[in-house]
């Protein structure tokens, strides 16, 4: 369990160090800030104290602050829970403190993080430090100062550029700029640091106070210059974004009435730009984000990602020279094979000569859609190959072109195993992609096509067409509000322009002569549907396993099933096990993974039910229900045949509280 906590140590030479550590990122949580107001009041009480150097554990200073906690806000609307760090912790008590304080950095400072490091007297930095204030990308403004003392380090055009475009730069970059005073390797970082501060607490170096220079910001004229163009660009490129004008307005402020001035302004400011729906929905998609990287079975494991330094790329086309050059930026070793197009378009088997692959890592073949030259290719590279490299990210064309888009496919079959899904999602990180894993044909559809159906809910969907799935939630959200969960899912993909099989564009693409493919652009669409739903526990998808998935799809057919029942519109539970046999193609023989094609007895819904237990099915669906809301809910039916152990297939008459049938 990761553990928010504020240490110091404070050293014979007089210096006490402040560290805060919140792993992964050190966020500055709300616990953070009250130890570190503790902590540094400590500091400032003590005699033996002549000075102050806060840094970072674990070689990261700081990601800014706890972005869970707009999350909170979110939810709760409740916007008291932010704490005003900007004037009590970081102006009153560190700028305007009585000893100085120097930021000893890391790794990265970020929004709160290099706004701490700017209330400081000095800041020193370890090597390539990433320092940036990337507020505007959550839908508010650097809010802890940030929009006043920058300007005034650095001049206003580059800080407009820091944090308009949320381009980080590197602490080398901010040495030359002002930002930072020295750059230090970093076993030195501390001791350079602390004597930093002892120099400013002797006057042998400056003690400046950021928010009170004046020095670097230009005349008003030259501002208001400035202030006016960033305006129209921002009008521009970031329409419908209320945090770039905010922004702008109050940096205008603090410059024309000064710092103080700016920092009251830009609290008012961020409060109210932390409640608007972008932020809302720009937190929620920074979160949504990273859990694409929390798959069941792979990241959960233990398992430790290999080192890919070398890798090879077959098919030098326009998708696999953007392949290259994306590995090429994030400093990985590539060989490129191109083929030569008149092979390629007669069909021939291979590329020739993969001597140079004999040490690659990873192999990502990017050839055309030619299946015949794709399996002579992978025959090919399985001679030439070391058997941990054939590996196959998916660089769909609607991803082209491929260093720029942001989206990576990693296609799961039955057969990848989770340590080769997990170097793929690494090295999908490191060329700065977000990598999401998806099934071969979508997960849900796939597994409940070897539960036995022949099509999955999605592919099943596509094919009725949009308007059977908008029609009956219509009819039965009417008929039975208490338990019908309308998802906005199938409208929202009618308004962007999906009709499923029949417009050939739905969960899957459907191409003439191919068999349909599940479609990556979907996504946004689903994620969009998730934002509007709000049923995510923490707003984070939910990690389940595929043995809950297939329940989870089935198992409120099998509570549906027991509504029929116990109404009485069947009279036996057989009528409906043939029913589901002959209606839904429910399997009526079950492939277990012990025998294979095995009659298990599936032998229909309730048949089936009761050979895993109706009291498995009443625990689940009452855990679900809990958690999801009522269209989990067990019916009154299921709970009494599984409270009273009696099979929902028994008759009527079996179980006491079952009513008269008419
Ligand atoms: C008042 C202030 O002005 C307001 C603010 O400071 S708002 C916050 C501003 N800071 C940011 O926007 C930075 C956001 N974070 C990032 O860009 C990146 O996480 C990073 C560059 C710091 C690190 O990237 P990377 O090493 O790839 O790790 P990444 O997977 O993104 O994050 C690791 C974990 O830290 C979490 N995390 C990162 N920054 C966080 C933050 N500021 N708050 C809370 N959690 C954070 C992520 O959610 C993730 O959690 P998980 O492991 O449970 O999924």
């Amino acid at each position: 369990m990761k553990q928010a906590s504020v240490t110091m140590e404070v050293g014979s030479d007089g210096v006490a160090v402040i560290t805060f550590s919140n792993p992964p990122v050190n966020a500055l949580a709300l616990t953070v800030f009250d130890g570190f107001k503790e902590k540094f009041s400590e500091a400032m009480r003590r005699d033996d104290v002549k000075a102050i150097v806060v840094t970072g554990n674990g070689g990261r200073f700081s990601g800014g602050f706890d972005i869970n906690v707009f999350e909170m806000v979110h939810k709760t609307g409740d916007i008291s829970i932010l704490p005003d760090a900007s004037v009590d912790i970081f102006t009153n008590m560190i700028e305007d403190g009585k000893k100085p304080t120097v930021a000893a950095i890391e790794g990265l400072a970020l929004g709160g993080g290099l706004e701490l490091a700017l209330v400081c007297h000095a800041r020193i930095a370890a090597p390539r430090t990433q320092l940036g204030l990337p507020e505007l990308t959550l839908g508010v403004l650097p809010g802890s100062g940030g929009t006043q003392r920058l300007p005034r380090l650095i001049g206003l055009p580059k800080a407009l550029e820091i944090m308009l475009l949320s381009k980080p730069i590197t602490s080398e970059e901010g040495k030359k700029l002002g930002l930072i005073d020295a750059v230090v390797p970093s076993d030195e970082l501390l001791k350079v640091s602390r004597q930093w501060a002892l120099d400013i607490a002797g006057r042998r170096k400056p003690w400046l106070r950021s928010l009170h220079r004046t020095d670097k910001l230009g005349s008003l004229p030259e501002v208001h210059d400035i202030i006016n163009t960033a305006r129209q660009q921002a009008k521009q490129t970031a329409k419908n974004m209320p945090q770039h004008q905010a922004c702008l307005d109050v940096i205008e402020e603090g410059i024309i009435h000064g710092g103080y001035h700016g920092l009251l302004k830009e609290s008012k400011v961020f409060k109210e730009l932390v409640s608007t729906d972008t932020s809302k929905g720009l937190v929620h998609a920074f979160f949504a984000q990273r859990a694409t990287t929390k798959v069941a079975n792979v990241s959960d494991i233990g398992l430790k990602p290999r080192s890919i330094k070398k890798v090879a790329v077959i098919g030098g086309g326009l998708m696999g020279s953007g392949i290259a050059t994306a590995l090429i930026l994030s400093d990985i070793y590539v060989i490129l094979k191109e083929i030569n197009s008149e092979y390629l378009l007669k069909g021939i088997k291979a590329i020739e000569d993969f001597a140079e692959f004999s040490d690659v890592d990873m192999v990502i073949e990017a050839v055309i859609e030619n299946i015949s030259l794709k399996q002579q290719i992978f025959a090919d590279i399985e001679k030439a190959c070391p058997p941990h490299s054939y590996e196959r990210f998916h660089f769909d064309a609607s991803f082209f072109p491929a260093h720029v888009m942001p989206l990576l496919e990693i296609i799961r079959t039955e057969k990848t195993s989770p340590q080769v899904i997990l170097d793929l999602m690494t090295v999908g990180k490191t060329i700065k992609k977000v990598p999401v894993v998806v099934g071969n044909c979508t997960g849900i559809d796939q597994l409940i096509c070897n539960f036995g159906l022949p099509l999955g809910p999605f592919q099943l969907q596509d094919l009725a067409g949009y308007g059977v799935a908008v029609a009956t939630t219509k009819e039965f959200s009417m008929s039975f509000p208490e338990r019908t969960f309308e998802s906005p899912l199938v409208k929202l993909l009618i308004k962007n322009g999906r009709n499923g099989k029949s417009n050939g564009k739905g969960y899957y693409i459907y191409e003439k002569g191919s068999k349909p493919k599940p479609d990556p652009s979907v996504l946004p669409v689903v994620e969009e549907s998730r934002r509007l739903t709000n049923i995510m526990p923490g707003g984070k998808p939910i990690s389940v396993t595929d043995e809950e998935i297939v329940d989870m799809v089935l198992f409120p057919v099998v509570n549906e099933a027991c509504r029929v029942l116990d109404d009485g519109v069947v009279v036996r539970a057989s009528d409906l096990d043939i029913a589901s046999v002959l209606g839904m193609s429910f399997p009526s023989y079950r492939k277990t993974s012990i025998e294979k094609f095995v009659c298990c007895g599936s032998g229909g819904i309730i048949f089936w039910a009761d050979t895993i237990g109706a009291n498995r099915v009443y625990r689940s669906l009452q855990k679900w229900s809990e958690v999801y809301g009522n269209f989990f809910r067990p019916s009154r039916f299921l709970e009494e045949r599984a409270t009273r152990g009696i099979p929902l297939s028994a008759p009527a008459s079996t179980s006491s509280g079952a009513r008269p049938r008419l």
